[in-house]
């Protein structure tokens, strides 16, 4: 697995204040992602999760740095990194297979239309919508679009998947069970995948590992938590695993103390290239259990 199939270097992102000079949304930030790693980004709003989420779309270029996928830097959209946001954002004049094989056929030009057909109906099935393929979107319930904009993501088999808070919009059971499909699917394809949240549970179970963002403006990355948690977790289990309130506690205490409090008390040693790694644990003495340098 490559180390730095995913990265951002030392990205930095500035607008312009409306009485004059400039608000410094983030600026150095750096960060890489394995091949088929999930990772989940967490910080408070206007932190500017979005922002890096949208570079690395290439909707939205840095002012420094750069961001890379597959050691090419982003220049724009690419059907090569899909998106799914809280929004549904189907065509509604299309059916659920028109939405899809839309998708489909965008990436792979030179298909012939049964094969579009065929790969789109395979990715229906796989967020299990068979059987409302030729229903249209005014039809389906929220979940079930948003089932639609899953599917129509991983029909091209991007090399990146991108979330921002995808689920948000959702009831809780509705929730559940779309997370266990995106983290099934994305185990059983390899898939890359980048996600927003504001859920410490959802980032718990499914993330590899999950980027702890400071306070905006002038946002770093405090640091980068391991995920203790086995692969193979099971969404009922995961709360009776032994670090599972060891890395619930530490997300919690970023979000309610640290993220604030992280730049005025820079821990000695910080290197904003490589923020520390730590892996909270039930053997730990508390929020700094695990900590080791990156
Ligand atoms: N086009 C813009 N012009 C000026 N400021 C902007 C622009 N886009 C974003 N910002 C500012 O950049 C900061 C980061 O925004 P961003 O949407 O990335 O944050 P976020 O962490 O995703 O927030 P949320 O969790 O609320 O979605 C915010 O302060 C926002 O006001």
């Amino acid at each position: 697995m490559s180390d730095r199939y995913i990265s951002i270097e030392g990205i930095a992102r500035r607008y312009p204040k409306a009485g004059g000079g400039t608000t410094t949304v983030f600026e150095d930030l750096w960060f890489s992602m394995r091949k088929g790693e999930f990772v989940c980004v967490i910080g408070h709003s206007g932190c500017g999760k979005t922002t890096v989420l949208n570079i690395l779309n290439g909707l939205d270029a840095p002012d420094d740095g750069a961001a890379i996928v597959d050691g090419k830097a982003i220049e724009g959209p690419s059907l090569d990194r899909a998106v799914i946001f809280q929004g549904h954002s189907l065509l509604p004049w299309r059916s659920v297979l028109g939405n899809v094989a839309y998708a489909v056929a965008a990436k792979h030009r030179d298909w012939p239309k049964a094969k579009v057909t065929a790969h789109a109906m395979a990715f229906i099935e796989k967020v299990g919508l068979k059987g409302s393929e030729l229903k249209k979107p005014s039809e389906l319930s929220g979940g079930m679009k948003q089932r639609v904009g899953i599917a129509r993501a991983l029909s091209i088999e991007p090399k990146m998947m991108l979330m921002d808070e995808p689920f948000s919009a959702l009831d809780a059971l509705t929730r559940g069970t779309l997370q266990d499909e995106v983290r099934r699917i994305c185990l059983e394809t390899g898939q890359t995948a980048f996600m927003i949240t504001h859920d410490v549970d959802e980032a718990i179970y499914l993330a590899d590992r999950i980027v702890l963002m400071t306070n905006g403006p002038q946002a770093m990355i405090a640091e980068i938590v391991e995920n203790p948690l086995p692969r193979d977790r099971i969404r009922t289990e995961v709360h009776h695993h032994r670090d599972y309130y060891a890395i619930r506690n530490h997300l919690i205490d970023f979000l309610v103390v640290r993220s604030k409090s992280f730049r005025d008390a820079i821990p000695e040693g910080y290197d904003r290239r490589h923020p520390p790694v730590v892996r909270p644990s039930a053997d730990g003495p508390g929020p700094d259990a695990g900590r080791k340098a990156a």
